[in-house]
C-alpha cells in the first residue's frame, strides 16, 4: 500500500520546490513568448524587455480566453459516443467519463472554418499570445485555489496519494483532490485533454495563417511542424481512453502543476516552434523535409504501439494482440509485460515521444537552441517523470518490479539509459 498524505515522500524538492516551480514556470512561458518574437531569438539571453502590465493585461484577451473554455465545456457536455470506466480507486468504486474528445477536435474546426470564411481574423491570435499566456496563468492560480477550498470537504478516500502533506504550498502545488468533480464533470480529465491541447493546434493555425498573410503562402517548416503537431493532439483525442491510465489521472492530485500546465504550458510553450518559425523563417528543401516526417513517422510508430499495447493489455489481458507476449506475475493479481515493446525498455512510450519532439524541432533548423527548447524539457521532464513511476511501480509491485528492472535493465533508451 502506498504511503499516504503526510507520511508520503515530498517531491519536486518539497514545498522550496514547488514555491520556486510556481514561479520560474510562468516566467519561463513568458520568456520564452518574449524571445520567439525577438530578433536574436537567444534562449539563454536575458528577454527582450520585460513587458509592463499594459503588454500583458487585455480584456479582449481574458474574454476571448473565457468564451474558449466556456466552448470547451459545452463540447464536453455533448452526448458522447461512449462512456468509459476509469480504474478503481481506494474505495473499490470506479468513475464514468465521456469519450467524445475527438469530436470537440471536429467541431471546434468546423466552426473556426466557418469563423474564417467569414471573415474571422484568426491569424490575429498571434498578435495576443502574451495577454492570453497571462490570463490564461491568472485562471490557473485561481482555479488551484478553488479546488484547494474544495478539497477540504472532500473525504479522505477522495485525496491523493501524495499532495496531502499539510504544508499548504506544497498542497496547493501538487493537488489535494484526485478527481475533483462537480456532478459527472470532471475537471482534471477535462482540462488534460481539451482547452490546452485544442488551443495549442489552435494558436498554431494562428501562426500558420499569419505566416500566408506576411509572406503570401506558409513555409513548407511551418506546414511540417504543424502536420506533426496536429497528428500528436489528433491521436491523443481520438485515444482518449488511454489517458485514463496515465499517472495524471490516477496518481496526482488536481492543483497548480496540472492546472497550469494543461492550460498555459502546453498551448503557449508547445507552440514555440511556430512562434519561432513565423519571425524567423527558415529554408528547408524536400529532401530534408522527407528525412524529418520518417524520423516523426518512426517515433509516432513507437509511441503509439507501446502505449496501444499497453492499453490492450491493462484492459484485457487475453486480448489476441498481446495474449502471447511473456508477462512477470505480481502480488496485486496484475502481470507485467516482459516481452514486446515493454520488453526492449521500460518506457518505449517516452522514447516514441522524444523522438517525435526532436522531429517538431528539426523544421526550424539547427541556427537556434530556442525551438529545441521543447525537445531538452521534455527530456527532464520524462526523465524526472520515469522516477516517480519507478518508485510507484516499485512500492506497488515490490519484488516483481525488481525482476521485471533485472530482466528490462534499460529505462528509456535502449544500450544508453
Ligand atoms: N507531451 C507531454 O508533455 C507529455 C506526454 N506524456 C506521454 O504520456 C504517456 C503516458 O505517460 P505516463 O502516464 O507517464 O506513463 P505510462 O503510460 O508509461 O504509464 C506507466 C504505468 O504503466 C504501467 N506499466 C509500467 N511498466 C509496465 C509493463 N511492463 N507492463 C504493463 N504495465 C506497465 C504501470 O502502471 P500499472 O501497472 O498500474 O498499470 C506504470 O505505472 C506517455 O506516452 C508519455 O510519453 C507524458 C507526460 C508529458
Ligand atoms: C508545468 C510543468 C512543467 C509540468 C506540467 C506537465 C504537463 C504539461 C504534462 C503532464 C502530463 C501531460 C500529458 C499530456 C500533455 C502534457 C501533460 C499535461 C498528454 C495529454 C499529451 C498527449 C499524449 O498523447 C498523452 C499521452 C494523452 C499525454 C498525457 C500526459
Amino acid at each position: 500500500m502506498a504511503p499516504q498524505g503526510s507520511r508520503a515522500p515530498l517531491e519536486f524538492g518539497g514545498p522550496l520546490g514547488a514555491a520556486a516551480l510556481m514561479l520560474l514556470l510562468p516566467a519561463t512561458m513568458v520568456h520564452l513568448l518574449l524571445v520567439a518574437r525577438s530578433g536574436p531569438a537567444r534562449l539563454l539571453g536575458p528577454p527582450p524587455y520585460l513587458p509592463g502590465l499594459e503588454a500583458l493585461w487585455s480584456p479582449r484577451a481574458l474574454l476571448l480566453w473565457l468564451t474558449w473554455l466556456g466552448l470547451q465545456a459545452a463540447l464536453y457536455l455533448l452526448p458522447a459516443r461512449k462512456v468509459a470506466e476509469g480504474q478503481e480507486l481506494k474505495d473499490k468504486s470506479t468513475l464514468r467519463y465521456p469519450i467524445n474528445g475527438f469530436q470537440a477536435l471536429v467541431l471546434t474546426a468546423l466552426l473556426v472554418s466557418l469563423g474564417v470564411s467569414a471573415g474571422l481574423p484568426v491569424g490575429e491570435l498571434a498578435e495576443m499570445l502574451l495577454p492570453l499566456a497571462f490570463v490564461a496563468t491568472l485562471t490557473a492560480f485561481i482555479f488551484s485555489l478553488l479546488l484547494y477550498l474544495k478539497a477540504l470537504l472532500a473525504p479522505t478516500s477522495a485525496l491523493a496519494p501524495g499532495g496531502n502533506s499539510g504544508n499548504p504550498i506544497y498542497d496547493f502545488f501538487l493537488g489535494r483532490e484526485l478527481n475533483p468533480r462537480i456532478r459527472s464533470f470532471d475537471f482534471k480529465y477535462f482540462c488534460e485533454l481539451r482547452p490546452g491541447l485544442i488551443g495549442w493546434v489552435l494558436i498554431n493555425l494562428a501562426l500558420l495563417m499569419k505566416e500566408a498573410e506576411l509572406r503570401g503562402s506558409p513555409s513548407l517548416a511551418m506546414w511540417l511542424v504543424n502536420g506533426f503537431q496536429l497528428l500528436y493532439v489528433g491521436d491523443a483525442l481520438w485515444q482518449e481512453e488511454a489517458v485514463l491510465t496515465t499517472m495524471d489521472i490516477t496518481h496526482d492530485g488536481f492543483g497548480f502543476m496540472l492546472a497550469f500546465g494543461d492550460l498555459a504550458w502546453v498551448p503557449f510553450t508547445y507552440s514555440l516552434q511556430a512562434q519561432f518559425l513565423l519571425y524567423h523563417p527558415q529554408p528547408l528543401g524536400l529532401p530534408m523535409a522527407s528525412v524529418i516526417c520518417l524520423i516523426n513517422a518512426f517515433g509516432f510508430y513507437i509511441f503509439r504501439g507501446a502505449n496501444a499495447q499497453k492499453n490492450t493489455f491493462r484492459k484485457n489481458p487475453s486480448d489476441p494482440r498481446v495474449a502471447d507476449l511473456e508477462t512477470i506475475p505480481t502480488a496485486t493479481g496484475r502481470q507485467l509485460l516482459v516481452s514486446g515493446w515493454w520488453g526492449m525498455v521500460r518506457h518505449p512510450n517516452y522514447l516514441g515521444d522524444l523522438i517525435m519532439a526532436l522531429a517538431w524541432s528539426l523544421p526550424c533548423g539547427m541556427s537556434h537552441l530556442l525551438p529545441y527548447f521543447y525537445f531538452l524539457y521534455f527530456t527532464v521532464l520524462l526523465v524526472h517523470r520515469e522516477g516517480r513511476d519507478e518508485r510507484q511501480c516499485l512500492q506497488k509491485y515490490g519484488l516483481a518490479w525488481r525482476e521485471y528492472c533485472r530482466r528490462v535493465p534499460y529505462r528509456i533508451v535502449p544500450y544508453i539509459y
